[in-house]
């Protein structure tokens, strides 16, 4: 064998498990919600992403403020380059190549801006992985409607789809086993930060949606609010395991929006930190499963407000860090980008998850994730059976 050359193989199933295939994609689309850079981006973010939701001013100011009191600037934007360098560097280490295309709803770099750079690389089929794990109108059919009308507007959009660049979407991964663990080890190192933490009560917290919006997400397989309940017995019975004491926990939420009128999930934090304190506990941990990164709604909603609630109420509390790029997170990632391809192939593949709800769809079922149940808006949508289900 003396000087043969070694062969890179070529990019295909891999036959050693060494070289997984990304094929049919070429590339992958890393999707987001945005935020601002600067004070002079504020109000336009705002505008963009409140367009047509009735959100009332009072709200628009106060939530301005929110980014003022931090120069401006939104955390999001650093730590969606951080998910990508992470997830380029882990598809690096596992010999796939596959380029990483950031884009977002909001604010630059928007989805036009993304999608003329896959035109750019010759991009012809890309995956689409949206930074929302759950299921639900903001973190599933709003992107997916966000690309068709991006396609549209480049007059890309057809009757049955996209007819420029392909694209599929990864399945809501709240349930994946990688975002699991990487909860797991955010909690259980929350709590080893408490001087004693056998008696601290776990707060799991989410954005809060309207009840509306709560009950069309049923169709994709469970409701917004089942899906975290699901996930939280999972994180809570695996730190318990860890830490060999029980742990008691609760879901609350935070954020909410919209007028005093419409219901929104509850209840809110801030409330639900004043009964646990009334109802004798001492100490807590908030841990903010529903957020991959730890952007406004984190820094503001929790490290600034619920902090501030709890000291007031007495109570020690410990904000366990969000998944970030913590390695279960990113290598979980790359594992279902390479599912979503394994799926795209027409093979049969282990499709990874915990607790009692398996894995979502990773084609849309009709109906999926509408704002309203029953609702047919008449934008067209992709990653679905079909344009308008
Ligand atoms: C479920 C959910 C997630 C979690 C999933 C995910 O992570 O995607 C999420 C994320 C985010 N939401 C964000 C910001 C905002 N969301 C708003 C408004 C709303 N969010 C909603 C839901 C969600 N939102 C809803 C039902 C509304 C009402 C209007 C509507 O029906 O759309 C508003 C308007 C003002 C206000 O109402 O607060 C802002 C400014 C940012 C950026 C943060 C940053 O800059 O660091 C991020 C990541
Ligand atoms: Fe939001």
């Amino acid at each position: 064998m003396a000087g043969m050359a070694i062969e890179t193989p070529a990019p295909g199933p891999s036959t050693d498990g060494s070289r997984p295939s990304p094929l049919p994609y070429d590339a992958l689309l890393l999707y987001s919600f945005g935020g601002p850079n600067k004070p002079e981006d504020v109000v336009p973010f705002l505008r963009n992403v409140t367009a047509g939701k009735g959100i009332p001013d009072a709200r628009l100011e106060e939530v301005g403020e929110h980014y003022y009191g931090f120069g401006g600037k939104s955390p999001i934007n650093g730590q969606n380059l951080a998910l990508k360098a992470a997830l380029e560097a882990e598809l690096a280490a596992r010999g796939i190549d596959l380029p990483v295309v950031w884009g977002n709803r909001n604010w630059e770099p928007y989805t036009r801006d993304a999608v003329a750079e896959l035109a750019d690389l010759g991009a012809q089929r890309a995956v689409a992985l949206v930074t929302s794990a759950y299921s639900s109108y903001s973190g599933c059919r709003q992107y997916r409607e966000d690309l068709a009308l991006t396609l549209e507007a480049r007059g890309e959009l057809g009757e049955h789809g996209s007819t420029g660049i392909q694209f599929d979407k990864v399945r809501s991964y709240f349930n994946h086993p990688g975002f699991a663990q990487a909860n797991v080890d955010a909690v259980v190192e929350a709590y080893r930060e408490l001087a004693d933490g056998t008696g601290a009560h776990l707060v799991f917290v989410t954005h809060s949606i309207p009840l509306t919006m709560e009950a069309a997400s049923a169709v994709s397989g469970a409701t917004y609010s089942a899906q975290h309940l699901d996930l939280a017995g999972v994180v809570a019975e695996r730190v318990a395991a860890e830490l060999g004491h029980p742990v008691e926990w609760t879901l609350a939420y935070c954020s909410r929006s919209g007028p005093p009128s419409q219901p929104w999930l509850e209840p809110d934090v801030n409330d639900h930190l004043g009964e646990l304190a009334r109802a004798g506990t001492r100490a807590v941990v908030l841990s903010p499963i529903g957020f991959v990164s730890d952007h406004m709604e984190v820094v503001y909603d929790l490290d600034t407000e619920a902090l501030a609630t709890a000291r007031d109420l007495g109570l020690t509390a410990v904000r366990a860090g969000t998944v970030g790029t913590r390695a279960p997170f990113v290598a979980g990632l790359v594992d279902l980008v390479l599912e979503r391809a394994a799926l795209a192939r027409g093979e049969d593949v282990a499709e990874e998850s915990v607790g009692s709800m398996g894995a979502f769809d990773s084609v849309c079922r009709p109906g999926c994730c509408r704002r309203r149940d029953g609702e047919d808006s008449g934008v067209p949508a992709l990653c679905s059976t079909g344009l308008y289900t």
